[in-house]
């Protein structure tokens, strides 16, 4: 079989598989790829065909070269990825993370229940951050010198903006105190990430100073943007959709009516589980928002697809969110239709809903931001109300934006 290369005759590949089409980014060739089959095949290639890759922007933080980049599976990301399915995933969540969960978002509604409005994502920022930060190397929100949240939107901003030099900003001389402090005063034992990184310095030779400081920015990264966008998508969307939001007031109301003579009691892991509505709002606001609008990855060798070859070097994003958009799977793709998840078989929400990303890069926090969100709605609905005062008009460049603000106010039911 004759093997073209995607130089050769980009045109007649764009016109038979529209799915899949070559173009340019920043001067630099990059297959995108809204293919289901290929998609699915790339996420299994991690380390083999593929790895990450997230162009220079990223680069200017992260460190993507050498041998202990980021980017590279192997020892390295195997050790960050189980240390820290160790603090965020089921288990952990299960067992510890869901009561302090609840009393965090018991403690922040409160609070925003006492101001006049107050704007979803800013708010919702702060109360993930300050959350993941205290897993991580037990950052005390009410008592810090520093406000961790407005010192990494500043760095956030500027990241987007233009490539930044991570050193001489607070958030930098901040975790070089904190890591300072923890070597000074190794008696000091929290239980964190931090201390479990710094105990395992001696054997991991890749753990240096910067490494950990990259990686403590890293993990922040995954949880900044992300939650806090789908909390205010969620506002918007709930606000047109009043049907929505009292499928989910039934659904929390009886977990409280089930649990009898003790209707305060902390929410348990089986009633989590038992949020299927909730769920299925979660997974809609999530199909919809696409926080990760494009998944980037660097061919290690020449692919073939389809008859033709993506050559090494090459970029390749991996346009998920189409997928998510596809009237194919999802019936008016754009309606706002959480009850729509009841039809869906699970072989197909597999292989075309993937909001986490997949293989062995899938996002360490995907059962971490669910239990959130449904935790979250669970205290909303069963002990607030609240209103739109000024809703946003959302936007995507390529990132999900909303405008001047979710602004809402909350009371106590
Ligand atoms: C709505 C919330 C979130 C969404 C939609 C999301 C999405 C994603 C996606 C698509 C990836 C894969 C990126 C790639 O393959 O290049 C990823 C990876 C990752 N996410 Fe998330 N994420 C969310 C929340 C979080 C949270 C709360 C954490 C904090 C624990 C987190 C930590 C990570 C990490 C560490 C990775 C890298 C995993 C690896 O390379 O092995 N994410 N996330």
């Amino acid at each position: 079989m004759k093997v073209n290369n995607f130089t050769d005759d980009i045109s007649s590949f764009s016109y038979r598989y529209g799915l899949i089409f070559r173009t340019s980014i920043a001067g630099k060739p990059v297959v995108v790829s809204a293919d289901p089959e290929f998609n699915n095949f790339i996420f299994q290639q991690e380390g083999k065909l593929v790895e990450l890759w997230y162009m220079d922007t990223f680069s200017n933080v992260f460190v993507l070269e050498g041998e202990s980049r980021m980017n590279a599976v192997g020892a390295v990301h195997k050790y960050i990825r189980s240390t820290l399915l160790g603090l965020f995933g089921t288990e952990s969540l299960k067992e510890k993370l869901l009561p302090q969960l609840e009393q965090v978002i018991n403690k922040s509604l409160s609070a925003w229940s006492t101001q006049a409005s107050v704007e979803v994502k800013h708010v919702a920022s702060a109360m993930v951050l300050n959350f993941s930060a205290k897993q991580i190397f037990s950052y005390d929100a009410e008592n810090s010198p520093e406000n961790l949240s407005e010192a990494y939107s500043k760095i956030i901003d500027s990241l987007i903006a233009f490539p930044l030099n991570i050193p001489g900003t607070v958030y930098h001389q901040c975790m070089k105190d904190v890591l300072k402090e923890r070597r000074t005063s190794p008696e000091s034992h929290r239980g964190d990430f931090l201390d479990q990184i710094l105990k395992d310095t001696e054997k991991e030779k890749f753990l240096t100073e910067d490494f950990i400081l990259q990686l403590i920015f890293g993990v922040l990264f995954g949880t900044f943007e992300s939650m806090s966008a789908i909390m205010a998508l969620s506002f918007t969307k709930l606000s047109e959709h009043p049907s929505v939001l009292e499928g989910m007031i039934a659904e929390h109301e009886a977990i409280l009516k089930n649990r009898e003579n003790h209707p305060n009691s902390p929410l348990t892991w089986d009633e989590y589980k038992s949020m299927t509505f909730t769920l299925q709002v979660i997974n809609e606001t999530l199909r919809l928002g696409n926080v990760a609008p494009g998944i980037l990855r660097r061919a290690l060798k020449d692919i073939p697809v389809k008859g033709f070859t993506v050559p090494a070097g090459w970029t390749i994003m991996l346009v998920t969110s189409a997928q998510q958009l596809s009237p194919n799977t999802f019936h008016n793709p754009l309606e706002f239709n959480p009850w729509r998840w009841k039809e869906l078989d699970s072989r197909v929400i597999s292989k075309n809903f993937m909001p986490f990303g997949g293989g062995n890069r899938q996002c360490v926090g995907a059962e971490y931001s669910k239990v959130f969100l449904a935790t979250f709605f669970h205290v909303l609905v069963t002990k607030y109300r609240w209103t739109l005062v000024k809703g946003a008009k959302v936007s995507r460049n390529p990132i999900l934006g909303f405008g001047k603000g979710v602004h809402v106010k909350f009371s106590e039911k």
